[in-house]
């Protein structure tokens, strides 16, 4: 029920929605029931079939178009007077700058990854209109609030980098599965199909006779290429042998490495399938529609079932030759994507050969698919419940009703049988380098790296900027945009390829750059000091970069699987579910809800005793 206050409040409401999936349908549907008559919605997606069982504005007629545009027409079916605009669009497009954020009361959000999350965190900062923030995954959720100068902002506290493993697990040692979907996924898939300019670690114990271990300067002879007689089987079975016949043997010739170690069984096609029988492609009918997938035209029907060792050999000879016969123009260019069938299959049947060969228990499609592409399969009624509460929130924001908002979790709490667990707001953290004007140190080494990687690893990948735009005080070192003359563009590109120290006022220790995206309206300055050596394991980006943590000191290090999408309710709480291995497609920050039931960090309403350590909104 609603009094007359909360009606008028809705009634008057423009309220800008971004995402128009899993939460997103049910949001605007429960918006338009609720009263709400000016909605604004943004969404860069089209309609896919596997979207249909849960955002039930689409129907399969629906697939391929606009999810924003159709979820609109849905929903003024039932409630045709009130207002809905709807942009196809990205919502880090420009036109969705400071001034258009401004023009609402309230954002809410539905989105399902942590860059667009950050960006729009960071236009209702700067447009100071509250965001109400949300995600799910599986049957876990949370809807948080999130105002200017009243609470944390999305970004205050640290988000948990996804799950990382050590690179020789990866190309020598794997012991589990989700080591051999990663080595076939990053690395192979790479490899073969992937921009052969990217670094790629699956030369580590490389050599294009397989015998001499390291040998990646031996371009000439590189065995990934396709050589201009050799048929597309022949170059599939080139590769089979290679990477699981000769890599293993010449991984084998080490034998410190496996004193300790079950030792590995290299594979040949030889071995696996019967002698003569040449791969030359199952016959299908080309016709409009898309490309066949391997594992239907070898009649492997049920993606639950686990393939023999001789089914992988054979999904893979086919997939191979498939991407290389009917997907030409793409290889070089592909990534891994979980809709891409083949791209799926290739990863199930490489990583299945590679477990075989390491004595690792294979996996079905379904489940390697799980993995790789980090799914947690949607739960509708979880949507549901978190649109309300976003709606819910959404209410008491445009009724200033700040001593009501809530961060509301779904989840199943251990000990005190309970689904929603609604917490007090938290105080903004002051050393967060979005909301408050802290400066950030970064630890470099000035003498080796260049402006590129600070760029790419730092100021765009870390910090999460679009366009960015560096100062070294008073000068200008690199910018971004579409509006830069050619000159500057050539000077940027030339003072990327610079190192740090080796500009005509050296960046150095001591120095500091000033970053700044305008379209975020965010400035920040980072202190750089130099370091000369870092752990290639535990610092990958040879830089750290420091000086914004959570409120709360104990430090836990989060090690669920995610696709970097998420967010923390502190670093120092317990978790309270992780999901299961590489199975975690992390729609949003539910998988890292955590809680501390000894120090009651997070605030527990509901009458549960608490002692908060990190302080609440006053
Ligand atoms: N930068 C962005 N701009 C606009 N919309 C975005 C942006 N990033 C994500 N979205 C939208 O957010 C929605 C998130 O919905 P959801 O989590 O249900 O994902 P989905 O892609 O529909 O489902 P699934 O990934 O499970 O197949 C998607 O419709 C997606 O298009
Ligand atoms: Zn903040």
């Amino acid at each position: 029920m609603t009094s007359t206050s909360q009606r008028e409040a809705i009634k008057g409401a423009k309220v800008l929605m971004v995402g128009a999936g899993g939460i997103g349908c049910e949001l605007l549907k429960t918006l338009a029931l609720s009263g709400f008559q000016d909605i604004h919605i943004i969404d860069m997606d089209t309609i896919e079939v596997s979207n249909l069982n849960r955002q039930f504005l689409f129907r399969q007629s629906h697939v391929g178009q606009s999810k924003a545009k159709v979820a609109r027409e849905a929903v003024l079916k039932f409630r045709p007077s009130i207002n809905i605009t709807a942009s196809h669009a990205n919502v880090k497009d420009p036109q969705f700058n400071v001034e258009f954020f401004k023009q609402f009361n309230v954002v809410l959000n539905g989105l399902d990854n942590l860059d667009a999350r950050r960006h729009v965190n960071r236009l209702c900062l700067a447009a100071e209109v509250p965001l109400v923030e949300s995600g799910t995954t599986g049957f876990l959720g949370q809807v948080t609030v999130h105002i200017k100068g009243r609470t944390e902002c999305y970004e205050c506290q640290t988000k948990p980098t996804p799950k990382t493993y050590p690179v020789c697990t990866i190309t020598s040692t794997p012991s589990k599965f989700v080591h051999c979907i990663v080595w076939a996924k990053d690395l192979l898939f790479a490899k073969l199909f992937g921009d052969k300019n990217q670094g790629n670690d699956l030369n580590v114990r490389s050599s294009s006779n397989g015998s001499e271990g390291n040998n990646s300067s031996d371009a000439s002879k590189d065995v990934f290429e396709q050589s201009p007689h050799e048929s597309p089987d022949q170059y599939a079975r080139k590769i089979y042998d290679h990477v699981f016949g000769h890599n293993i043997e010449a991984a084998l010739s080490n034998e410190e490495t496996w004193k300790n170690r079950r030792r590995p069984r290299p594979i040949y096609v030889r071995d696996v399938l019967p002698e003569g029988e040449r791969n030359e492609g199952v016959k299908y009918e080309d016709g409009v529609g898309s490309i066949p997938s391997a594992m239907g035209l070898l009649g492997l029907k049920n993606p639950q079932e686990i393939w023999s060792l001789s089914e992988n050999t054979r999904v893979f000879l086919e997939v191979v030759r498939l991407f290389l016969e009917k997907r030409d123009k793409e290889v070089g260019n592909l990534t891994f994507d979980k809709d891409d069938q083949l791209a799926v299959e290739f990863v199930t049947a490489s990583a299945n050969i590679r477990a075989s060969s390491f004595g690792i228990p294979l996996h079905s499609l379904f489940e390697a698919k799980g993995i790789a592409g980090n799914i947690v399969h949607a739960v509708a009624t979880t949507n549901a419940i978190i649109s309300g509460l976003i709606v819910i929130e959404a209410i008491k924001v445009l009724l200033r009703d700040s001593n009501n908002y809530r961060m509301t979790y779904c989840l199943e709490h251990p000990n005190r049988k309970m689904l929603l667990m609604p917490v007090e707001p938290f105080e903004a953290n002051p050393s967060c380098y979005v909301c408050s004007e802290t400066p950030l140190l970064l630890e470099v080494n000035t003498a080796t790296t260049k402006l590129r990687d600070v760029i790419d690893k730092i100021v765009k990948s870390k910090l999460g900027m679009n366009l960015p735009l560096v100062m070294q005080g008073l000068s200008l070192i690199y910018e971004e945009g579409d509006d830069l003359d050619a000159d500057m563009v050539a000077t940027y590109a030339i003072n990327l390829d610079k190192v740090l120290n080796e500009f005509p006022t050296p960046v150095t220790n001591g120095t500091t750059l000033s970053v700044e995206d305008f379209q975020q309206e965010l400035t920040c300055n980072i202190n750089i000091k130099h370091r000369d050596e870092f752990d290639e394991e535990k610092e990958p980006d040879g830089m750290v970069l420091t000086g914004w943590s959570g409120p709360t000191t104990k430090s836990e290090k989060s090690s669920s699987s995610s696709n970097g999408d998420s967010s923390s309710a502190a670093g120092a709480k317990r978790k309270l579910e992780e999901v299961s291995e590489g199975n975690g497609k992390n729609k949003g920050i539910a998988q890292e809800v955590e809680v501390n039931d000894e120090d009651d960090d997070v605030s527990v309403l509901d009458g549960f005793p608490e002692t908060n350590k990190k302080k609440r909104v006053q």
